[in-house]
């Protein structure tokens, strides 16, 4: 919590002004009464039509200069409760930049966004209130009490026990819902996530007629987000019956001494109106208190959740500069007894893998679903941290580089395509910014896409779609294959990127890789063995182990698990295989 206030003292002056004004807005507030009470004792009592008059003025000028206060006080603490919440949901936008997997693995992307919109939107609506109203209110109430100390002793004693009791009445409220704004922000995390996903996933949904399930299970959800949010409205809306009980049995009692008092003659009517219209201002300021007070715990609550992210460390460090030097004569990438397990995973994923590429080799890595294809290449740009032995990159450890060495020197094509709103040329500039038109129209040659923009209009500067949904899927693999090798890595990894293409296109995007320029080392990980057959070395895992490594050929003669693939997919070599004929 502590640390949100860093983003609102930038808002120092405006922080300090807003309650300022307000306060002398409160000023005129409370003047009015004495004023009113003015009227009725000498205007009215002595028929003085020009003293009425007179006041009436007053009141009018009053009401302008109070209302000029009300507008500047909110100026000012718009401009604060706006400022604040932007620099906030900047700091936590770069926080996130700077998680590693793991931490956006457990956090969750769900959450993420509900506190990066709704969250952040809460704090402000609650710095803004705060700041206009928070020290508003407790004036009024105390101001109110002193005025009417003022005008009579014995009445004013009214106030002495009404407002305390109020105050205990509204702290016991605040303290009960506190923890309970918190359970409410966790079931619109939930009701996000599922819309996200139902609205990611709707194709799918509808092609598998589900639709009766996601409405299902959304209204589930939904229902316990309104359950939740009716609790504790219900726990909140106690707060105005309470107080407004507890204020119309201290009009009565303040009525009927007041009344006493100006039978007995040491009271004006006047001076009880005025009373009485104190112990009105109170009510609204109480009513007024309450609702802010809600506002608070809502806003507070959030807050905590805004800071929880703030205060998440990201686990993977980089050094400034690369702690050693690259060995040219060493493997380009070697895995020393690797073993890996997911944050909060059971089991690990990978165990005790070991292997080595030569510069310029192309490796292939087969294997059953979830067998650990996908974390293996993602060690090798350290997406995550190994749980056990070491990966090296020209004999250095990945840990001894610094963040941009990795990722100059690694492309990563991932199983789903991702490209962003923008042009064409924007988005192959994130593999180089400083690459040329020509530069990226020869990676768009050798990942089969540059047909695929000659057709599309203007080009390199057709706009995308958010996602790029204005492509084919099969399109989308070629553009995001481009961008990787826009930036002309030394190691490129396809993981499973070659899926959504046609049989004569994926042939052509291989011979195409084989013949790049340099000396590039590629990884393929495919399911089909005829993706990487013709591989330098194969890596074969089975279920988080190397089942086996080597040529097509030397596994077929000692890998069982390769040949069983391999069976599976030309289940007419078996056969041959088994008379000894292949
Ligand atoms: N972010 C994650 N958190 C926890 N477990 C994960 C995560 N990602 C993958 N796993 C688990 O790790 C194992 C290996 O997953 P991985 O994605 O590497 O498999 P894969 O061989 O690439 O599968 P596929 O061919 O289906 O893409 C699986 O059991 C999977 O459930």
């Amino acid at each position: 919590m502590k640390k949100l206030w860093v983003y609102l003292k930038e808002y120092k002056t405006e922080s300090i002004l807003a309650p300022l004004f307000k306060l002398l807005e409160v000023v005129f507030d409370l003047l009015v009464p004495v004023v009113v009470a003015k009227i009725i004792d000498i205007g009215i009592v002595n028929n003085d039509h020009g003293y009425i008059v007179k006041m009436f003025l007053v009141l009018i000028l009053m009401a302008a200069v109070g209302l000029s206060c009300s507008f500047t006080a909110q100026y000012f603490a718009a401009r604060a409760s706006v400022g604040c919440a932007t620099n906030l949901r900047q700091a936590v936008f770069d926080h996130i930049q700077g998680f590693s997997f793991t931490e956006l693995d457990t956090i969750g992307t769900d959450t993420l966004i509900t506190r990066m919109t709704d969250d952040i939107n809460q704090v402000q609506n609650g710095i803004n209130m705060g700041l206009r109203l928070l020290l508003r209110s407790p004036f009024i109430v105390i101001g109110s009490m002193i005025m009417a100390f003022t005008i009579n002793f014995k009445c004013a004693l009214v106030f002495v026990v009404a407002i305390p009791l109020l105050f205990v009445g509204v702290i016991f409220i605040m303290l009960v819902s506190i923890p309970l704004f918190k359970k409410v922000q966790a079931a619109l995390d939930r009701v996000t996530g599922l819309t996200r996903e139902n609205l990611t996933g709707v194709r799918v949904i509808r092609a598998f007629c589900r639709e009766e399930e996601s409405v299902n299970e959304f209204e589930k959800s939904n229902t316990e987000l309104t359950r939740l949010n009716e609790f504790v409205g219900r726990i909140s809306a106690l707060l105005n019956p309470f107080t407004y009980v507890l204020i119309n049995i201290a009009t009565v009692i303040l009525i009927a001494r007041a009344g006493l008092q100006v039978n007995l003659g040491t009271m004006h009517q006047g001076q009880v109106v005025a009373l009485y219209n104190y112990m009105a201002q109170m009510i609204v300021e109480l009513i007024k208190l309450a609702s802010l007070i809600i506002t608070l715990n809502k806003a507070m609550a959030c807050a905590d959740r805004v800071a929880g992210v703030l205060d998440i460390r990201t686990t993977m460090h980089y050094p400034e500069t690369p702690s050693a030097k690259a060995d040219p004569s060493a493997n380009e990438v070697e895995f020393d007894k690797v073993s890996f397990t997911y944050a909060g995973a059971g089991a690990s994923s990978l165990s005790d893998i070991s292997f080595s590429v030569k510069k310029g080799q192309t490796v292939g890595i087969i294997g059953g679903t979830g067998c650990g294809k996908s974390t293996l290449v993602s060690l090798i740009s350290r997406f995550y941290d190994v749980t056990c032995g070491t990966v090296k990159l020209n004999g250095r450890n990945v840990k001894e580089l610094t963040n941009q060495e990795i990722h100059d020197k690694v492309g990563i094509v991932q199983q789903r395509s991702v490209l962003f709103k923008g042009s064409i040329r924007d988005n192959m500039k994130w593999g180089n910014e400083n690459a040329s038109d020509s530069e990226i129209w020869d990676a768009l040659k050798v990942a089969q896409a540059k047909e695929v923009v000659e057709g599309k209009d203007g080009q390199l500067d057709f706009m995308l779609e958010q996602n790029g949904k204005n492509l084919s899927g099969g399109q989308r693999q070629r553009l995001t294959i481009a961008r990787a090798l826009v930036k002309k890595p030394e190691i490129l990894i396809l993981d499973d990127s070659l899926s959504a293409l046609d049989f004569a296109t994926d042939a052509a995007l291989r011979k195409a890789l084989a013949g790049l320029e340099g000396e590039t080392t590629t990884f393929l990980v495919s399911q089909r063995v005829a993706g990487i057959r013709q591989a330098d070395k194969i890596l074969v895992l089975d279920n988080g182990e190397l089942a086996g490594s080597g040529t097509h050929d030397e596994l077929m003669k000692s890998c069982e698990v390769y040949r069983e693939i391999y069976f599976s997919q030309f289940p007419e070599d078996r056969a041959k295989y088994e008379r000894g004929e292949m």
